[in-house]
């Protein structure tokens, strides 16, 4: 069995898409276990929607610890005692060190707001309207050292239409999300997917698979 540990910062409906999507797919039978839930934030909701599924579901206070080195020691032990196959960031709003990133290298997926390289780091919705674009999306990328900087393994492109605000953008982006996350986060977990020298390495049809159009 291989097991998926899902970080989380808030309402977690990331991790809802990939937990229905997984019961709905039967995931199990194909030997992918939502093996846990984890938070920085104890109060982040994700969290009882993790034990209303009957999902482990812990909560680690980051600002509880003297250090962001200290509080991802005591994060990798939590993560550990699941035995992970694979990481999935789902709104989890941590910078993560080096030391942490290199400890699980291309076992750690992020799903990014934007059609990175556009747009790294927070307030895309409102950056993307404010350049111009005719399109926005989400990205999955496998996490790397460099913020929003791991090599892309899938996109869902959204169109960014004239009455748009930030808010409207954000929705329908959100959307597209959870139609792409899953499917990244079972392509990498069955191996179709892999991270090497950088890239991530996959058929012509798993790259089909995880371009999302939502027009
Ligand atoms: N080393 C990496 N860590 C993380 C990555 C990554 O690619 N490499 N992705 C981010 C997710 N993310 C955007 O997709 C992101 C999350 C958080 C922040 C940020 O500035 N966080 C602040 C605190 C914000 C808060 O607590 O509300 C911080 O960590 O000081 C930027 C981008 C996850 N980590
Ligand atoms: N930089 C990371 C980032 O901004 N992630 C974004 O936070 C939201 C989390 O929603 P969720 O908690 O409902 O999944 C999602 O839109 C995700 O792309």
């Amino acid at each position: 069995m291989k097991n998926i540990v899902i970080l989380i910062s808030g309402r977690g409906s990331n991790f809802e898409a990939i937990l229905r999507t997984a019961r709905a797919e039967n995931w199990e039978a194909e030997g992918l276990r939502l093996a846990a839930v984890i938070s920085n934030r104890p109060d982040a909701a994700g969290l009882n929607r993790a034990r209303e599924a009957g999902i482990p579901a812990v909560g680690m206070d980051h600002k509880a610890y003297p250090s962001r080195e200290a509080f991802e020691e005591a994060l990798a032990a939590e993560i550990d005692k699941f035995e992970p196959a694979l990481i999935v960031l789902a709104g989890f709003m941590r910078v993560l060190t080096e030391g942490f990133v290199s400890k699980y290298e291309g076992r750690i997926l992020n799903i990014h707001p934007a059609l990175l390289p556009l747009f790294p780091g927070l307030h895309t919705h409102e950056r993307a309207i404010e350049a111009g674009c005719r399109v926005h999306g989400a990205t999955v990328h496998f996490v790397s050292a460099v913020l929003d900087g791991g090599a892309i393994i899938g996109q869902a492109v959204v169109p960014v239409l004239p009455t748009d605000d930030a808010d409207a953008l954000a929705a329908r982006c959100l959307r597209s999300e959870h139609i792409l996350y899953p499917r990244c986060v079972r392509e990498v977990a069955l191996g179709r997917v892999v991270a090497e020298e950088g890239k991530a390495r996959m058929s012509d049809e798993t790259a089909r698979a995880l371009t999302v159009f939502d027009v």
